[in-house]
């Protein structure tokens, strides 16, 4: 696969949280194809903490054993940040949708549009503007709801998605993408695939990251548990969500505590930055997420320079502080105490994870060995050498790698043919 591809994959694969109506079989151009008249189209806005996107869908009327079979038709970036950056501009949340919402009414057949289903639904960045103020998080959403409803579409509705539903719609996505779920046959029929075991699903947001897989055992608690029927067969699952464990919100809560370790000085030296980087951030700017706590003598104005020391090993020990190992009541967790059963079979990583790996060449399987020793070669870089793009990559693989070793707990086998 050449870059572009691979850069189309990701981005398809940062989407994967809708997947009960992403169920992926191919893209096609709508306008080569000949639909029946029992063709439907659906439109899903996938409202990330980072950015949104609309996906275009189209399936035929009747189901397999109960589960549609849906195709992707074309997927729109909107311009901007993700809708909750508008929390005090909201209109311009709401005016975000309207390029896409443009392209899906070219895209989709005039008669059809007032039967074409549309859905928002959003994740944690969301969620995280409604703990924070819940006014404005009505608000965005009441933006959003009036641009799409100005469109002659079926809308269906806005929402924040529980981390348990993004979790398990990741799961659903990756495996019917990977065809555990259901696969077309050579005698030309949809089919369960035999003998195939379903992958566990790691999803590294902006915001939040979801853990979500099939237990050898029953699960010990129940809000970590849920069921699904699809294609005729049933799956219980594990599946649980950590707030303020995104890739964004992560990075603020290392860089508070490190401005904690020593809050009298404006300077905050920061071991996850190359030597030679320095930027300036403003104390609203870093204590502005319920994922950070403020100090108690709160300066909003006020200035603080960060300073890269590019040092791996205390890079690697301040984030581990980010993480409770300890599992307190439960037998066996996660982190933080948050129950969770032993880890089965093996695990598929994407959005964040896909991303960084994919920036340092590691998408081919390559053993945890390889992973570690190109992670500590980019980490030994100086700022000098690294450009401004490759930055926002380089401060994020510490906590990709202890997240992964983490969350998968250690013996898991993703990505690892070891
Ligand atoms: O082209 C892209 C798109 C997304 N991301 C990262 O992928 C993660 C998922 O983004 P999303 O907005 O979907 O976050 P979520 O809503 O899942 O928290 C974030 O850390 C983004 O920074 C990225 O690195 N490159």
């Amino acid at each position: 696969m050449d870059y572009k591809a691979k850069t189309v994959a990701g981005l398809l694969a940062a989407t994967c949280v809708f997947s009960i109506i992403a169920l992926i079989l191919s893209v096609v151009n709508v306008k080569d194809v000949f639909l029946p008249p029992s063709t439907k189209y659906g439109l899903v806005f996938d409202a990330g903490s980072t950015h949104t996107a609309l996906y275009i869908y189209r399936w035929p009327a009747d189901k397999e054993n109960g589960t549609g079979i849906v195709s992707q038709v074309e997927a729109c970036t909107a311009p901007g940040e993700g809708i909750s950056s508008y929390a005090d501009n909201p209109a311009e949340a709401g005016a975000s949708l309207k390029p896409c919402l443009d392209k899906a009414m070219k895209i989709i057949p005039a008669e059809q549009q007032r039967d074409t289903p549309t859905y928002l639904g959003a994740t944690a960045g969301m969620r995280l503007l409604r703990e924070q103020n819940s006014t404005k998080a009505e608000q965005v959403f009441a933006e959003v709801s009036k641009a799409i409803g100005k469109y002659p579409v079926d809308f269906r509705g806005a929402q924040i998605l529980t981390g348990n539903e993004e979790g398990s719609f990741g799961w659903i996505t990756i495996n019917y993408l990977l065809e555990t779920l259901v696969k077309y046959s050579f005698a030309e029929k949809w089919e369960h695939p035999r003998d195939t075991e379903v992958l566990g699903a790691l999803d590294l947001g902006g915001a939040s990251t979801q853990i979500t897989f099939q237990p050898g055992v029953t699960t010990e608690d129940n809000s970590t548990s849920t069921f699904f029927r699809l294609y005729g067969s049933n799956y219980s699952l594990y599946t649980h969500s950590y707030l303020c464990y995104g890739q964004t919100q992560a990075l603020k809560m290392l860089l508070a505590d490190l401005h904690k370790g020593n809050s009298s000085s404006q300077e905050i030296s920061h071991p996850c930055y190359p030597m030679g980087y320095q930027e300036n951030v403003t104390m609203s700017a870093l204590y502005n997420s319920p994922c950070v706590r403020a100090p108690s003598t709160p300066s909003p104005a006020q200035v603080l320079t960060v300073i890269g020391t590019g040092d791996p090993a205390a890079c690697s020990t301040a984030i581990r502080k980010l993480f409770n190992f300890t599992c307190g009541a439960n037998r066996t967790c996660g982190f933080n105490g948050v129950y969770q059963p032993p880890v089965r079979g093996q695990f598929f990583a994407f959005a964040g994870f896909y991303y960084t790996f994919h920036f340092l060449n590691l998408t081919s399987q390559q053993s945890f060995s390889d992973v570690n020793s190109t992670i500590q070669t980019f980490c030994n870089k100086s700022w000098a050498e690294v450009t401004q793009k490759q930055l926002q990559l380089h401060h994020t693989q510490w906590l990709v790698m202890v997240h992964q070793r983490t969350s998968s707990q250690k013996n898991a086998n993703m990505n690892d043919p070891d």
